[in-house]
């Protein structure tokens, strides 16, 4: 006896019943989690005081905008998506949302995360907040990433921007500790980008996306790897010994961002072989999440032992 399957792919004219947790996935939490806490960590290392409702209101935007831009990315590269293992179950590609709905989700999520930061915080931090939307969806996700391998580099802005945004959604004023805390986040994220292109690089190589690993190889990609992480260890420290943070925090950035480099050191040196898990790049992958989280904890415990006249500093 044979069996017909019919396969039907959703489209936008096919109603499809999409679950609520289909919309969360479309905002890429998991990311969003760690942008949102460098927004508050900016807004709370911040000198000054803004009103807790309002400081809740300025992390609400960042995350709608954030989880709004994620979703735009979703919606524009549904296809790619489904060509790769590590995206294909994505709601989109998988027909659990259409595309229609994930754009009207985003617009109405970045729409409003502009709107309301910019009534209720102020100009200056909306503005920021609306050029990092479209850093994210315009010049990384529809301009730079299918173009060139320098598409992390230039697009590492994109998810720079929060702990500047909570900074002047307290002080109204860009000085120079946000643009540090911008420029740590934008040399973090080719190390911690790479790391993964590494072990995911058939993925990108099949779906024709010009990664770093794909176009220039394994051996210019670990090096840059390395590169980027040493040059991490002096730029995090910045805010410590340009006199902006605290002792704790130079001491605690200095730790954690030497176990950075050391760890991208074997991925800088070595050459994979046939059938290698790729351990060294999957460590150095995991431990950039956890030393970001880290690195923004450790200022904002920084300003607390400051305020409290414990140690010396002046944040500005
Ligand atoms: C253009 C810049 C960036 C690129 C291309 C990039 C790329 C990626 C990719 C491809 C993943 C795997 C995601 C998955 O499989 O769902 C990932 C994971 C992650 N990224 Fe990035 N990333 C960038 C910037 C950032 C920034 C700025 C942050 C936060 C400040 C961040 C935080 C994370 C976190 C927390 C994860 C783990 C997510 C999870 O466990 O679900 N990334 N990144
Ligand atoms: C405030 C604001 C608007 C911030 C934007 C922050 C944001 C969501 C940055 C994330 C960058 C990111 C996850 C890139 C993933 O690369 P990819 O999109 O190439 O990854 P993929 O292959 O998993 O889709």
């Amino acid at each position: 006896m044979t069996t017909t399957t019919t396969l039907i792919t959703p489209t936008a004219a096919t109603p499809m019943s999409s679950h609520w947790r289909d919309f969360l996935a479309l905002t890429k939490p998991g990311v969003v989690r760690l942008v949102v806490f460098t927004g508050l960590c900016g807004l709370l290392a911040a000198p000054g005081h803004i009103n807790p409702v309002l400081g809740f209101t300025a992390i609400l935007c960042i995350a709608l905008a954030a989880g709004g831009a994620a979703a735009f990315n979703q919606w524009y590269e549904s296809e790619l998506d489904a060509r790769m293992k590590r995206t294909a179950k994505r709601p989109i590609p998988a027909g659990r949302v259409s595309r229609n709905d994930a754009r009207d989700f985003a617009s109405v999520l970045c729409g409003a995360s502009v709107l309301v930061m910019g009534l209720a915080i102020g100009w200056l931090a909306a503005a920021i907040l609306a050029v990092s939307i479209f850093y994210y969806v315009v010049v990384y996700t529809m301009w730079l990433k299918p173009r060139t391998p320098q598409n992390i580099v230039i697009g590492g802005g994109a998810g720079a921007f929060p702990p500047l945004i909570g900074w002047v959604a307290v002080t109204g004023d860009v000085t120079l500790t946000p643009v540090l805390l911008f420029a740590i986040i934008f040399f973090w994220t080719p190390p911690h980008f790479w790391a993964l292109a590494m072990f995911v690089k058939s993925d990108y190589a099949q779906a024709g996306v010009p990664m770093m690993p794909v176009v220039h190889g394994e051996v210019a990609t670990r090096r840059q790897i390395l590169a980027y992480a040493l040059f991490m260890v002096p730029l995090a420290a910045a805010p410590w010994y340009l006199g902006t943070a605290g002792v704790v925090y130079g001491a605690a950035s200095l730790a954690l961002t030497g176990f950075f480099a050391a760890l991208a050191v074997p991925v800088g040196l070595r050459r994979s072989v046939e059938g290698d898990t790729m351990k060294p790049e999957k460590r150095l992958f995991a431990y950039s999440i956890l030393y970001l989280f880290a690195l923004f904890g450790v200022l904002v415990i920084d300003r607390v032992l400051q305020n409290a006249g414990i140690i010396a500093g002046g944040l500005a």
